[in-house]
């Protein structure tokens, strides 16, 4: 369904683009509703207004039914203070930045604003995020479920409490990237082995995506899946004993907590900040 609204992004990086071009390609909002602007880099914002016709000059956050503020928590209490005048409680504001807390962002624009924290991923441009969400103190449940509509449509969305936001970074934000590093690694390998790279990084990505349905789609549990692969003494019996050998399997439970203790400490200066 096409929602009527109109959405201005404060922040123009990969993660805005992702959001953007899932919107447009998923027909959520039309891309002449659609308002994006950033703090110095004029050349990208007409780079995405070439790729998807959307609106780059006189951005009036006044007016935008939506306001997503995507940039980094560093730039954050700017932008905050640049649209504190100017928005209202009848407005939406989602912020996708990460480790800030809702209630940082409410004591910044004063007044009583619906902000609604998410954590997508990149997957959004392709309709396939994992998105979290949750409200904040004063947003209501239409403002909740319309965003739900908006992310729902890039992918799947999981309302979840805020406490949580750190975590869901590191299964879900910023897992792409393990992903991807995981699939370097075996296009290296198959390289190596004498495979074309050309062949290599598709079958590699299809069976992440295939691996990715038969988890989503059958009841098994990992455990079970995994025996349905390996045979007693078989190569991937042997595989999976290398990956243990060499630490893979601790490499990825610690690569999920050193994000999530990072997501944390960047959290802390806006959490000192509202005790003050
Ligand atoms: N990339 C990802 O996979 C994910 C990112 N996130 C979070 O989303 C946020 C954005 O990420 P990403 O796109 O990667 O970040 P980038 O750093 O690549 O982009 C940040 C953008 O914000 C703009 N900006 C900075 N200050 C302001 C301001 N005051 N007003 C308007 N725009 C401003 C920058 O403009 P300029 O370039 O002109 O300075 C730039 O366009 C971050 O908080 C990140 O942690 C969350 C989930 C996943
Ligand atoms: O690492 C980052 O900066 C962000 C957090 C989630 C994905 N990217």
């Amino acid at each position: 369904m096409t929602l009527n609204q109109s959405i201005a992004f404060l922040g123009a990086g990969p993660m805005a683009e992702a959001i953007i071009s899932g919107i447009i390609n998923k027909q959520i909002i039309p891309a002449p509703h659609i308002f994006v602007q950033n703090h110095h880099n004029k050349e990208r914002l007409l780079d995405l207004r070439n790729k998807y016709h959307i609106n780059i000059d006189n951005v009036e956050i006044e007016k935008a039914d939506i306001i997503v503020l995507a940039m980094q928590p560093k730039h954050l209490e700017q932008a905050l203070l640049s649209i504190k005048n100017k928005v209202t409680s009848d407005q939406v504001i989602i912020s996708v930045v990460t480790s800030v807390n809702t209630s940082y962002m409410e004591e910044c624009l004063g007044g009583q604003p619906q902000m609604i924290r998410v954590m997508p991923n990149t997957s959004s441009m392709v309709g396939e995020s994992a998105t979290a969400l949750s409200a904040g103190a004063y947003t209501s449940k239409d403002s909740v479920a319309l965003a739900m509509e908006i992310f729902r449509g890039i992918g799947e969305v999981y309302q979840i409490e805020e406490k949580h936001m750190d975590i869901f970074t590191g299964i879900a934000g910023s897992a792409p990237a393990f992903f991807y590093a995981l699939m370097e690694q075996m296009e290296q390998a198959a390289v190596e082995e004498g495979l074309p790279k050309s062949i290599a990084r598709y079958a590699i990505a299809q069976t992440v995506f295939g691996s990715a349905k038969m988890v989503l789609e059958q009841e098994e549990s990992f455990a079970e899946l995994i025996k349905n692969v390996a045979a007693p003494n078989g190569p991937t019996a042997k595989g999976l004993e290398a990956l243990e050998a060499f630490g893979g399997n601790k490499a990825i439970i610690e690569a999920v907590k050193a994000t999530v203790e990072r997501s944390k400490e960047m959290g802390e200066p806006f959490v000192k900040v509202l005790s003050k």
